[in-house]
Parts: structure tokens; sequence; C-alpha cells
């Protein structure tokens, strides 16, 4: 038997990297099309700022392992809306996923692919369950970065393309100094 090397790292509090990962950097500019208010967004565009950075630590894509990444959203807004991951279905739609909050103050909006919706509110120390067959897009609702690691199936993959489109029936604003979740007037099954 070849067996892998088990090891551990450790992740910074107070940043979110893990040493060693691979980074990914998402600006606003990878984001077109996916806030409402489109002006805003255009707006915005000119400061291009860092939406969100993933540290990940990836095997093979084979069933039975698991990845690990954290995740640093940084707090901002478009518009009304705040901040928040592209979102995702899983390649493979059946793997489930665990997030654990670290830092900051947010929220996971999830979704079936019939459009029932979900939030649930995270701060550090809030464990999610993110059940097979759910989307899942994270959202900063605080004015510091939200920092959350997530484990995920080695296998699991990322299903962009119905929420690109589509979106979540639910959005995440903020209206008279209060954090809203309400309909997304553009969503359609
Ligand atoms: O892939 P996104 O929807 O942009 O979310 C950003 C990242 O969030 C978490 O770290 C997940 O474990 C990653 O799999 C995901 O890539
Ligand atoms: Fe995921």
């Amino acid at each position: 038997m070849d067996y892998k090397t088990p090891f551990g790292v450790k992740i910074d509090l107070e940043t979110g990297v893990i040493p060693g990962a691979n980074k990914l950097v998402r600006r606003l500019s990878d984001m077109r099309g996916y806030f409402l208010d489109e002006k805003a967004y255009e707006e915005l565009l000119k400061e291009d700022p860092i939406v969100y950075e993933v540290y990940a630590i990836e095997q093979e894509e084979k069933e039975g392992d698991l990845n690990f990444a954290t995740t640093v959203l940084y707090p901002g807004k478009v518009g009304k809306e705040f901040f928040f991951t592209k979102g995702h279905y899983h390649a493979k739609a059946d793997r489930a996923e665990i997030y654990c909050g670290i830092k900051g103050r947010g929220g996971m909006l999830l979704q079936t692919p019939e459009g029932e919706a979900k939030w649930i509110p995270m701060e550090p120390g809030t464990v999610v369950y993110v059940p097979p067959y759910w989307a899942h897009r994270t959202v900063n609702t605080g004015n510091e970065p939200f920092i959350f690691l997530a484990i995920y199936p080695a296998d699991a993959g990322h299903d962009y393309g119905s929420i690109k489109e589509k979106g979540f029936s639910k959005i995440v604003i903020e209206e008279d100094g209060e954090v809203k979740v309400v309909d997304n007037p553009r969503w359609k099954l």
C-alpha cells in the first residue's frame, strides 16, 4: 500500500493565511453580472477591489480524500448588496461540505436546485453543515474581513454555471442600517 503522508498546518487566525496553500484572488472584475446594481458595479470597478481570497490545500480529485481552504471575504457593498463569494453547486452534486467561522461576521446563503433558500448567520466558532445538493455562497455582513475554513470532498468540484446565470433566490442587503435577506427581484427558476 502506498500511503500518503499526514501533515499539520497552522492557520493564521488573524489573517486567514494557510502557509504553503494555493492562493486564489477574486477581484470585482472577476464577478461581472453577479451583483444586482449594475451602475454601482461599474462605479466600483474603477477601483476593482479584491472581494475575496482563498487559501486552498487540495488533493487529487479522488473519492474518499478531503480538501480544505480558508476564505478571506473582504467587507464592502455593491449598491446595497454585501460582498459575497461567487457561490456554487458541487460538480458531484451529492458531495457535502463543512464550514467553520474563524473571524468577522457574515453568513451563508444556501439553495436547492428548486430555489428553496436558507440563510445561516456565521460568527467565529459557527459550524455550518452544507448538505448534498445545496448550492452555497458566503456573505460578509460586517465591516472587517470575514474569515472561515471549509472542508470538502476532494472529488466535489465546483459547478458555477447556474448560480452565475441566475444567482440565488435571495440577496443580502443593508437597508436602514439593518442586514436584510430579501427576495432577489431578478430570480427565476
Ligand atoms: O468558489 P467560490 O464560490 O467562489 O467560493 C470560494 C471558496 O470558498 C470556500 O473556501 C470553499 O471551500 C472553496 O471551495 C471555494 O472555492
Ligand atoms: Fe463547496
